[in-house]
């Protein structure tokens, strides 16, 4: 397999990608935007930073593509609905260089706060402008935190070491939860009105873009410091510039900006503008925490299917996906055979599980095996985990998901009832021992089948010879029944028979069987 890493990621990462003899890894950080769409043909996964671009464009070229693997937090370089629906599992390295982050906001601060970039300017211009450059303390200042999440709360530890006084805006988390860190939880205006600096640690969303606009500037005490070292635009910078002139903002600390690298960005050439080009996770340390994970997680979905830290795909992390495993199987299995016997449009679908299975901490990977399994036939080989679920939402199929602790005859089962615009079919399926897949219900009929290979279902009277001339019919085409299994329901006579062969059984065949006599339905399965 391929990996192409198009962003400067640490030699440590790349050397431990290029340990596993199964990958062969290129990396090239100079490619446009053109070439990328051109060379991403070939590889299967990519790994990136914050500076190239995973456009539509370079995912509709993207013909192996399993993985886009950013090494480091931010996503916005990634057109995540496009990876989606394309089955292409998108995952990023959250934790690696949060510390990073919040030590260059608390540097910023400092820096700000004392004017350091603009007196060591002025010293290298060889002037001594000692008066120029008074500033302020922050000691028993407000910093005002928007958005209190990993890199936000320990901006707030460290402000706390250099004994600010905390204040924090996020709707996300309940004010309890603020509070608990030692940070004082405040409203979004709130939060303008009291505080000294304001820094923002959110990600870049519909609601957060230009969070920080003229409005928000006219609610800020005069003389307020504003930081962002967390996306370019959550503060907008017309508007920013607009407020330093004013007066309101007496100076602002900016590590990321709309367009990276700016272009002709007049915030730049403001003294009171102090500016990094998207440093804050750059330090050694963050860089090698980023690639060492970004390369085990790399590693551990191409070579073992794990998925950890994918924003389009639920994280199963190796050990869950042990004990699921057989269980996803079986979940998968049942979602292709109650599809492939119900004709029609599915409408609904409701997954139940029964006993042990419920023990699972997440038991929604198993419903997206479901919704694999009975899209799949449907839609073939574009359907995988990531994306079932948005197909099935675009399709309008309600999807319910239910739990049922104590078993009856079985200590794990799963059912699924769909209905469709056409018919509605309820089966059922368990594990035997720890990892064998049984089917064990369709509909009122009890069976016991292995679920795989070359099918035959069969509906029939129950009288005795049928089963005989089934066999015979099959024996006469050189299909050979490797497996057969009969389900009753006494009191109304029918049954049906499960057969498995060793050959796909040819239309012409299943029209033969179906001409029988007291048989009903005949249908082919491939499982
Ligand atoms: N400058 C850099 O080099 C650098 C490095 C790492 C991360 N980042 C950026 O930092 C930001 C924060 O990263 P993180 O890991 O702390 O993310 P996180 O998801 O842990 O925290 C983000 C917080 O923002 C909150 N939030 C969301 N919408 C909000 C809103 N409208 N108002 C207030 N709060 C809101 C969320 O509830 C969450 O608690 C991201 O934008 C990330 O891309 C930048
Ligand atoms: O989101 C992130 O992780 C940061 O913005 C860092 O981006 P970078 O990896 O391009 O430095």
């Amino acid at each position: 397999m391929k990996v192409l890493v198009s962003d400067t990621l640490a030699e440590s990462g790349i050397e431990k990608l290029r340990a596993i003899p199964d990958l062969e890894v290129e990396v090239n950080t100079s490619l446009t935007h053109e070439e990328l769409c051109q060379a991403i043909k070939e590889y299967d996964a990519l790994v990136i930073r914050s500076a190239t671009k995973v456009t539509r464009e370079v995912l509709e070229n993207a013909d192996r593509l399993k993985v886009v693997a950013r090494a480091g937090i931010g996503l916005d370089n990634v057109d995540i609905d496009a990876a989606t629906k394309r089955g292409i599992v998108v995952m990023n390295t959250p934790e690696g260089n949060v510390i990073t982050t919040a030590e260059h906001t608390i540097a910023m601060l400092m820096a700000l706060s004392r004017n350091i970039p603009q007196a060591t300017q002025s010293m290298k211009a060889g002037k001594w402008e000692k008066k120029k450059f008074r500033g302020k303390e922050v000691f028993n200042k407000t910093l005002g935190i928007i958005g209190i999440g990993r890199i936000g709360r320990v901006v707030a530890d460290r402000a706390k070491g250099l004994k600010m006084n905390v204040i924090a805006f996020d709707p996300y988390i309940g004010p309890e939860a603020i509070n608990k860190l030692g940070v004082e939880a405040v409203t979004f205006d709130e939060l303008l009105a009291r505080a000294d600096y304001i820094t923002v640690h959110t990600p870049m969303t519909q609601e957060t873009r230009d969070l920080i606009n003229k409005d928000a500037f006219q609610k800020m005490k005069r003389g307020v410091f504003v930081l962002n070292c967390a996306r370019g635009g959550i503060v907008n910078e017309q508007d920013l510039y607009q407020a330093i002139e004013e007066g309101i903002v007496a100076g602002a600390a900016l590590d990321v900006f709309v367009e990276e690298p700016p272009k002709d960005n007049p915030l730049l050439a403001l003294d009171k503008v102090i500016s990094t080009p998207h440093l804050g996770a750059s330090t050694d340390e963050a860089q090698e925490n980023v690639a060492l994970a970004v390369a085990d997680q790399v590693i551990d979905y191409l070579l073992h299917g794990t998925i950890r830290n994918a924003v389009n795909a639920p994280a199963i992390d190796g050990e869950v996906l042990a004990t699921l495993w057989p269980y996803l199987q079986l979940a998968e299995k049942l979602g292709s055979l109650v599809q492939q016997i119900t004709p029609g449009a599915p409408e609904e679908i409701s997954v139940e599980y029964v006993g042990e299975v419920c023990s699972a901490k997440d038991l929604k990977p198993l419903t997206i095996s479901v919704l694999k399994g009975i899209l799949t036939p449907m839609l073939g080989d574009q359907v995988n985990f990531v994306n079932a679920p948005v197909h099935a939402k675009e399709r309008g199929i309600r999807v319910t998901e239910s739990t049922r602790e104590e078993a009856e005859d079985f200590t794990n089962l799963i059912s699924i009832y769909m209905k469709t615009s056409k018919d509605e079919n309820l089966v059922a399926g368990t594990l035997f021992g720890k990892k064998d897949v049984r089917l064990v219900r369709i509909n009122d009929f009890r069976l016991e089948a292995a679920l795989e290979g070359h099918l035959v279902l069969i509906y029939n009277i129950d009288t005795p010879g049928t089963i005989g001339a089934i066999g015979t019919c099959l024996g006469r085409h050189d299909i050979n029944i490797s497996m057969m299994d009969v389900g009753q329901v006494l009191e109304r006579g029918q049954n049906i028979i499960l057969l498995r062969t060793d050959t796909p059984v040819t239309d012409n065949v299943i029209q033969e069987v179906l001409a029988l006599e007291n048989v009903n339905i005949v249908q082919k399965l491939e499982l």
